[in-house]
């Protein structure tokens, strides 16, 4: 689901007293909604007087129209609704049945038949569409609960996640949505139960929470009140809301607020996160979760990567940083638009390059940045970092970290950060296409008929079911493949290193060679290691079924690829699908030639031979989250010291420091593991106090951060002198 909106009657509010409670899951996921009315002590609890209905309650044609058709969508104003093509289309064909130019929930059953129809159609089904509920029906139309109606009334929400273009609108009242006043379109719920939003959708991804008032103006109710939402010492189990707001205007509301949330989530909080969701600093803290990636090739979809202009975390004290001047940037290998304008939401200057540098360039443009993002192609060698004077840290914008040298980085104190799942999904699609592709020879007859050749066979051409999938490496990639092989009917059989729990029907064997030897289709999902290099020669290939496939979607490393060649001229294979080479061209181009592997031209003369340029994680979906997901890793380590999520790294963090606290110091401290460090810099820090502290070690590195109160702005030159002459130091930071 892309977003919700709140509407509700701000006049009519302004004499009730009101507690929100609204908590978001993840960064961007909405996990609880509860509004409670109350009028004096008398409780309007929940609204349940349900009736949901497609499109405003009474109002006109036109002004119901106009806000299904309109195609702006806002940006900035804090509206992020989406273009409901198919929607609208929909509604389109419900209007043209109707003769009337009043309509809504008292329409007649036959336009809610059209629009129920047209919108099951489209995979959208609504509850009581066009159908007034009377009050005695409360209960009937709950969000996501099937009302047992035959008129495709129930799961509302569970057909609503199927789709990524379409918006929500939820309204508290029976007014009229006054015409004009929204900007995109949308699907409204009107009237509904929002306690029952909160038990449905907890789970899943919702971009957006609007308020709006009857004239689908953004209202900021959450300025409005008494606020006692901060509250740090409750649990929240292992969610993580980026969000929680209470708004109440009395402390005994708060209790009850408080309670109410607790019941409605069935969890205690561990953080309550402030009041400025709608307003605030942008680019922190977005969605990271696996499953906040849908499938949708839509803009609307993309849409939901982008950088927020709302802040979705508490808000806590920028701090920046002494002695490092303007943050730099330098952004190589095409790195998704979503990860620059996270960056340029910070004041950073992003140099943006389209492709990977060669050596020489890359010294030279790496030498007085704090950051650099990659991905696969660029090689950050020791030689290459040795002149990278001010770098602080590498996001790699892809799975696959054997490009940098971690362990060069780690010793002069570079954070390495990459985004360990975010393209599995799409890895995974791949490998099926090319299992289809070739059992059936695809790529062969499509080029025979590009070159006017007709050749339809079936000799040698098979189905996939009941065929035997082996995944060696049975990581992210490896385990998701699994399922979705599974599903076209084969056995999955696999090997890792690590004994890991198969998903489905799969089952681990105890040796490569017992998987080669019993797989149709063998696939590799290994990183490239020096345990991994050439593992698939000619004795695993000669281990391998007659007539068996191999795919490499891994790197290019992993296969030694004459012995490939070999096996396929022989016809001991059947065929093969490489996305991965020992040696990639670092840009687009006719490169890929016998220059950059000796072997090229002989692999491309083969049969059944599918080769890819390296395009197994390159979606819009993939590329997308990364970029939003290594940005903000960044950004995190950059502006508060955070290295959770570094591969090279200890992994440190501090929660953030309040707004209203004066004259405190973050000190993040980079320095080698030997004994007595942290005495000596515990003495440099002990003039003052210290708030809280944290540091950890890994192999040959430690990392320390403290924040420490009572400095003057005056000494804390100083300070960050003495500790960077302290004898084991390799970086010293000061955020204040
Ligand atoms: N073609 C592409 O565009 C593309 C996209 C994403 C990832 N990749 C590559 O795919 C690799 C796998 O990705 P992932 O996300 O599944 O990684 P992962 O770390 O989640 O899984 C790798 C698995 O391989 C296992 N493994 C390691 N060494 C092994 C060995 N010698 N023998 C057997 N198993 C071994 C590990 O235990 C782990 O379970 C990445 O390292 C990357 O190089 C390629
Ligand atoms: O490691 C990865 O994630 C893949 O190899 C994809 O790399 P790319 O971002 O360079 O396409």
């Amino acid at each position: 689901m892309d977003s919700i909106i709140c509407h509700y009657n701000v006049l009519a509010v302004t004499q009730i007293y009101y507690p929100y409670l609204v908590s978001l899951l993840g960064s961007q996921s909405l996990i609880g909604v509860d509004v409670q009315w109350r009028v004096g002590k008398s409780e309007l609890l929940p609204q349940a007087r349900s009736q949901e209905t497609v499109g405003r309650t009474n109002g006109s044609e036109t002004s119901l129209q106009s806000v299904l058709s309109s195609s702006g969508r806002t940006r900035g104003g804090g509206v992020d609704v989406l273009n409901t093509g198919e929607l609208q289309h929909g509604l389109d064909g419900w209007r043209s049945n109707n003769t009337g130019t009043s309509w809504g929930r008292d329409q007649s059953d036959v336009d809610r038949t059209t629009l129920t129809r047209t919108l099951v159609g489209n995979r959208v089904r609504s509850t009581k569409v066009g159908a007034p509920v009377t009050s005695s029906d409360w209960n009937q139309s709950q969000l996501g609960n099937d009302d047992g109606t035959s008129d495709g009334s129930g799961q509302l929400l569970g057909d609503l996640d199927t789709k990524t273009n379409v918006a929500v609108g939820v309204t508290n009242d029976n007014d009229d949505l006054h015409s004009g006043s929204l900007t995109s379109s949308g699907l409204l719920l009107n009237r509904q139960n929002l306690h029952d939003l909160v038990l449905e959708t907890w789970n899943k991804l919702i971009n957006d929470l609007v308020l709006l008032n009857w004239q689908g103006v953004e209202v900021d109710l959450l300025h409005g009140g008494d606020f006692l939402g901060l509250h740090e010492s409750s649990k929240l189990g292992d969610w993580d809301p980026a969000l929680l707001v209470i708004l109440t205007s009395s402390a005994s509301s708060w209790a009850s607020s408080w309670t109410a949330l607790s019941w409605c989530t069935g969890h205690d909080y561990k953080c309550v996160i402030d009041v400025g969701m709608l307003r605030g600093k942008p680019g922190t803290s977005l969605a990271t979760s696996p499953n906040a990636v849908s499938t949708s090739p839509t803009n609307s979809y993309l849409d939901q990567y982008r950088p927020r202009t709302k802040s979705i975390t508490k808000s806590t004290k920028t701090l920046k940083p002494f002695s490092t001047g303007d943050i730099k940037i330098l952004l190589l290998e095409n790195v998704n638009q979503t990860a620059i304008d996270i960056f340029g939401a910070q004041g950073y200057q992003v140099e943006f390059h389209k492709t990977s540098l060669g050596e020489e360039e890359l010294i030279e443009k790496i030498k007085d940045v704090h950051a650099i993002g990659i991905r696969s192609k660029t090689k950050l060698t020791a030689n290459v970092l040795k002149h990278a004077k001010n770098l602080l840290v590498i996001g790699c914008f892809c799975i696959g970290t054997n490009q940098v040298d971690l362990e060069y980085a780690a010793e002069a104190g570079i954070a390495v950060f990459n985004s360990p799942f975010s393209n599995s999904r799409s890895v995974a699609e791949l490998v099926i296409c090319e299992i289809i592709a070739l059992s059936r020879q695809l790529g062969d007859r499509s080029m025979e008929l590009h070159n006017g050749v007709w050749n339809k066979v079936s000799a040698k051409c098979w189905e996939i079911r009941g065929k035997t999938l082996g995944i060696v490496g049975y990581g992210h990639i490896g385990s998701q493949l699994s399922v979705l092989a599974e599903a076209f009917g084969m056995n999955v059989i696999y090997y890792d290193v690590l004994m890991i729990m198969a998903l489905g029907t799969a089952k681990q064997v105890s040796s490569l060679n017992e998987l080669l030897a019993n797989s149709d289709f063998v696939t590799l999902h290994v990183p490239e290691t020096p345990d991994t290099k050439n593992m698939i020669s000619s004795p695993q290939l000669a281990t391998m079924k007659d007539g068996a496939y191999l795919l490499n979607n891994a790197r290019g490393t992993i296969v030694d690829i004459p012995a490939l060649i070999d096996a396929l001229k022989v016809g001991k294979l059947a065929g093969a699908a490489l996305d991965v080479y020992p040696h990639e061209p670092a840009k687009n181009g006719p490169l890929f030639n016998n220059e950059l592997n000796e072997w090229t031209s002989e692999l491309q003369s083969l049969k059944n031979v599918i080769l890819t340029p390296h395009i197994g994680g390159s979606t819009e979906e993939a590329q997308s989250a990364i970029g939003v997901e290594v940005g903000t890793a960044l950004t995190s380590y950059i502006n508060e010291g955070s290295s959770i999520g570094a591969v090279n790294f200890p992994e440190v963090s501090l929660r953030g420091l309040d707004l209203d606290q004066e004259n405190v110091v973050r000190v993040l401290y980079i320095h080698q593991n030997v004994p007595g460090v942290l005495r000596t810099v515990n003495e440099i820090l002990s003039s003052y106090n210290i708030e809280k502290q944290f540091s950890d070690s890994r192999g040959n590195i430690a990392y320390l951060m403290a924040d420490i109160s009572g400095v003057n702005v005056q000494e804390i030159k100083s300070l960050y002198e003495k500790l960077e002459n302290t004898p084991y130091k390799i970086i010293t930071r000061l955020l204040y």
